[in-house]
């Protein structure tokens, strides 16, 4: 961020706490995320980084004992609010997961499932859809001959893109990615960080990830999280070269987690 340039936030966490049952497991966040760039969550297991992911779309509210506090508005909606709908959030805060998700469907219904059920039917707009979105998920090639196919015949690092196509035929604004290249192979690892740095002209993004090469790699802000704590954010620069708090020094320099 330079000097006078106004920052334009798109979500913003004020006092954001997450509970299940009576545990914590993040604690008082403040945190503004800014449009369309990469934000990288990082910190040792457990110490809530998916909890809060999970908050910004309402995925917690799969988990009866989970109870969030404090304000989330995402893109002007506020997220726990009674008035608005899940589905509708969901479509503005798209997810993709750990282990890749496809339905037991083809390639082309993966994508086009949603979207007809969201009143696409006309069958020429499901197409450019489709196609819209693979190209976008850097897959339309690999997989333009063989639409028909179950998905299931894709390697590990295709169905991971399919669920990012799958999530942007939605067209959200924003994509929120739960450590979404760490069961693959480095080559698909690669292919997926250079999705997320193509994707974040179009996105806001929000990765967790465990791996600290890939948040300096591909992230424009960074994270820290201890014990459910937000212990620094900044430029992911200056968080790996020069941290302001000596927990994230520690951590960084691999002195513990
Ligand atoms: N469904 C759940 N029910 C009860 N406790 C949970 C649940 N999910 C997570 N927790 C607890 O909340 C805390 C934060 O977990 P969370 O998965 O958010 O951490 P994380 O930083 O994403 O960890 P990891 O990097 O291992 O995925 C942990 O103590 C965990 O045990």
């Amino acid at each position: 961020m330079q000097t006078g340039t106004a920052v334009d936030t798109i979500i913003q966490m004020r006092n954001v706490s997450v509970y299940y049952g009576e545990k914590r497991a993040v604690s008082n966040i403040n945190m503004d995320i800014e449009r369309n760039a990469v934000t990288a969550f990082i910190g040792p297991s457990g110490c809530g980084k998916s909890t809060l992911l999970r908050s910004l779309n309402r995925m917690n509210d799969l988990v009866d004992s989970c109870r969030v506090t404090g304000s989330i508005v995402v893109d002007g909606i506020e997220v726990n609010s009674e008035k608005i709908t899940i589905e509708g959030l969901r479509q503005v805060v798209g997810m993709v997961f750990q282990r890749a998700n496809p339905f037991f469907k083809s390639i082309y219904e993966n994508i086009a499932f949603a979207p007809r059920f969201h009143g696409v039917h006309d069958k020429r707009d499901l197409d450019e859809l489709v196609e819209k979105s693979l190209r976008k998920a850097a897959l339309w090639d690999e997989v333009k001959d063989r639409l028909h196919e179950s998905a299931l015949s894709l390697s590990g690092g295709q169905q991971q893109r399919l669920c990012i196509a799958r999530a942007i035929a939605m067209q959200p604004t924003i994509l929120l990615l739960d450590e979404p290249a760490s069961a693959l192979d480095p080559i698909s690892t690669m292919k997926i960080e250079e999705l997320v740095l193509d994707l974040k002209e179009e996105y806001t993004i929000v990765i967790v990830t465990h791996n600290l090469h890939q948040a300096a790699r591909i992230s424009d802000k960074t994270a820290f999280f201890l014990m459910g704590e937000l212990v620094e954010m900044n430029d992911t620069s200056k968080i790996f070269t020069a941290p302001q708090n000596k927990k994230t020094e520690d951590y960084i320099s691999g002195r513990f987690g």
